[in-house]
């Protein structure tokens, strides 16, 4: 079905229900592979199932993660810097979210109020696990990518620089509570953005909300079915080192009634210094210029949530 509405900002936007978002399979990789490759050139997101990520570490981390939200907003605050509120950037976007954003490289991680460890216990075991997950998937779009025999250097070129010591990826929780329909109208958690790393591995704890956008002004929500899934988006950098080939795909989270909606976001990004260019293989002539992923990030920091970065970065034709 096809739904025509306003959006809180009065714009006129289609909501699309008929489009099925690709669900890969990872038992079967060489498919897997092909499949991967073509959701992220069409959507820049898929689904994936079967990923061999052990259920009882996410469940443990959803089960610390709701209990840290269910507690009154003084204690939350205990949490220190990690935990905020409302505002999303630095640039005075908001939204009708709270969340948890945590360092997630290899170092581990502990939550200041977490008394018995058990919350900051959890998310170490999640990141070592959904990372191992995240380099998995590019490695497998690397060889989808780039061709059959690859050489194994090149294929591991991006997961490398999500292993290494000084890796920027983050671990996000982000939590909306639901929307009283009786007093208020409809509301956005998260407002339109693209992610600026390499790829996000994303759970939710199956309420829905979040919808992605392939043409402006039309909205697909993501079914959050089957459970067990992550969603996976492409990020600004992986459009960059691709030439433009895979999209980094433009999201955003509406608030439910009845329900509050907790998502697990694991931001996979390189190193600060980590220079960013198109990949050796990749059809040329490059788009965008190399920069450092310090230098996008600051520049991404700099700009409203919904504005498009990637383009400050292309290259001038001469
Ligand atoms: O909560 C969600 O489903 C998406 C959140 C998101 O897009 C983000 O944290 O960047
Ligand atoms: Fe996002």
């Amino acid at each position: 079905m096809v739904v025509i509405s306003q959006n809180p900002t009065m714009k006129i936007e289609k909501i699309r229900d008929d489009i099925d978002l690709p669900i890969i399979n990872l038992l079967n990789k060489s498919e897997a592979m092909k499949e991967m490759v073509r959701a992220c050139e069409e959507y820049g997101f898929f689904k994936v199932i079967n990923h061999g990520m052990p259920q009882e570490i996410i469940s443990q981390v959803e089960e610390e993660a709701a209990g840290f939200f269910a507690m009154p907003g003084p204690e939350k605050l205990r949490a220190g810097p990690p935990y905020g509120c409302k505002n999303i950037g630095l640039k005075g976007d908001v939204g009708e979210v709270e969340y948890l954003i945590l360092q997630a490289n290899s170092s581990p991680f502990l939550i200041q109020s977490d008394d018995s460890n058990k919350f900051s216990s959890a998310i170490n075991a999640y990141v070592e696990a959904v990372r191992k997950l995240a380099c998995e998937l590019l490695d497998l779009l690397m060889e989808g990518l780039l061709g059959s025999t690859p050489n194994p250097t090149t294929s591991s070129m991006l997961s490398r620089l999500i292993k290494d010591r000084e890796s920027d990826s983050i671990l996000r929780f982000n939590h909306y509570p639901p929307v009283d329909v009786s007093t208020d109208s409809p509301k956005i958690g998260f407002g339109e953005h693209t992610d600026p790393q390499i790829i996000t591995l994303l759970r939710s704890n199956g309420v829905k909300g979040l919808q992605i956008s392939i043409e402006d002004g039309v909205w697909i929500p993501v079914n959050p079915r089957p459970e067990s899934s992550f969603c996976v988006n492409v990020g600004d950098l992986l459009q960059v080192m691709t030439n433009g080939r895979f999209v980094s795909v433009k999201h955003r989270v509406a608030v439910q009634p009845f329900e509050s909606r907790m998502s697990i976001a694991y931001f996979a990004a390189p190193p600060l210094h980590a220079t960013v260019s198109c990949l050796p293989g990749v059809a040329a002539p490059p788009i965008y210029r190399s920069f450092s992923w310090g230098e996008y990030k600051q520049a991404a920091f700099m700009r409203r949530l919904g504005d498009t970065r990637v383009n400050l970065f292309e290259r001038a034709i001469s």
